[in-house]
């Protein structure tokens, strides 16, 4: 428990190089909390120790839980009230548990910085903190080759970033390539702090992924307009193409629900030719936030 705080006499006298006792009893109470939260995040920390000796045992890899932290996120964003902006108690807990992830298994976040260091590196410190070393890339595919040769690394970079180098998301079809695991910020609304939205990537999860949006890479002979109407009747969305050597290489999201079997039979109806699906990860869903996380 937090140490007690003293608090001066109500009847203590005002001394000009005292603050008046009304704001020095504000402050004891600031110094309360506080105490109080750093013992609470010490407490956290003992917490964490107990759970790094459970998961050891469920096996190696990122310590990243997309589903738990889109779930904790959710809730903190449902319960928050008061005049700290959402932006900060958001920030807050990202570092939080970014940081705490780091400490049950070292990992360093790559950046794909082909279309910028600036969003880029204020998504990887808003949502992982600045104790997680940051290391930047020129492309998809060099973001994708440092996780694949990781232990436990994550990858991020913009679902719309640089489709005209080719299609960055060839290189997680296969079934040990690593896959997107989370797609941030998990909450969204007006001005977000750290707006751009990123995809992460890690060598694939054996527990604690989010299935509630899959992403597939599809390999097409030729692609028309009506296909993409076709992704968008089942719920879903093209996120992105670009040409390869035997046709075109779509990427589509679609919801969880949607297997493989029901897009390949959607797609196969609009006349594509030969068609290849390869599922190259999956995330939660965005929360979206209507209000803007500033207050006021
Ligand atoms: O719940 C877990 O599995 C944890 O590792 C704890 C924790 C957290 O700090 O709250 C950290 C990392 C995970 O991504 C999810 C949550």
């Amino acid at each position: 428990m937090a140490n007690p705080v003293t608090r001066p006499a109500a009847n203590a006298p005002a001394s000009s190089a005292e603050p008046p006792v009304e704001l020095a009893l504000l402050r004891a109470d600031i110094d309360r909390i506080d105490a109080a939260m750093h013992e609470l995040l010490m407490e956290r920390g003992d917490i964490i120790d107990r759970l790094i000796a459970f998961k050891r045992t469920q096996g190696p890899g990122s310590a990243f839980r997309p589903a738990r932290e889109a779930a904790m996120m959710r809730r903190l964003a449902e319960r928050h009230r008061g005049i700290l902006p959402l932006d900060t108690a958001e920030s807050i807990w990202r570092v939080i548990i970014g940081t705490f992830t780091y400490v049950q298994a070292p990992y360093s976040v790559h950046a794909d910085i082909s279309g910028g260091d600036g969003p880029m590196r204020d998504s990887a410190r808003f949502h992982f903190g600045f104790t997680v070393p940051y290391i930047a890339h020129t492309s998809a595919e060099d973001v994708i080759r440092a996780v694949a040769e990781s232990s436990g690394d994550l990858g991020i970079f913009r679902p719309d970033g640089a489709a005209a180098s080719g299609p960055w998301w060839a290189g997680l079809a296969g079934k040990d390539s690593p896959k997107i695991i989370a797609r941030l910020p998990f909450i969204d609304r007006p001005y977000h702090p750290a707006a751009t939205p990123v995809f992460v990537i890690a060598k694939p999860l054996t527990d604690g992924g989010s299935s509630e949006v899959r992403l597939v890479a599809a390999t097409v002979e030729r692609w028309r307009e009506q296909a993409r109407e076709a992704v968008g009747r089942l719920g879903g969305e093209v996120l992105g193409s670009a040409g390869v050597r035997d046709g075109l290489s779509v990427l589509i999201s679609v919801p969880g629900t949607v297997t493989l079997e029901t897009l390949d039979e959607a797609l196969t109806a609009e006349h594509l030719g030969r068609i290849d699906l390869s599922e190259i990860g999956s995330h939660a869903e965005v929360f979206v936030l209507d209000k803007p996380g500033r207050g006021g």
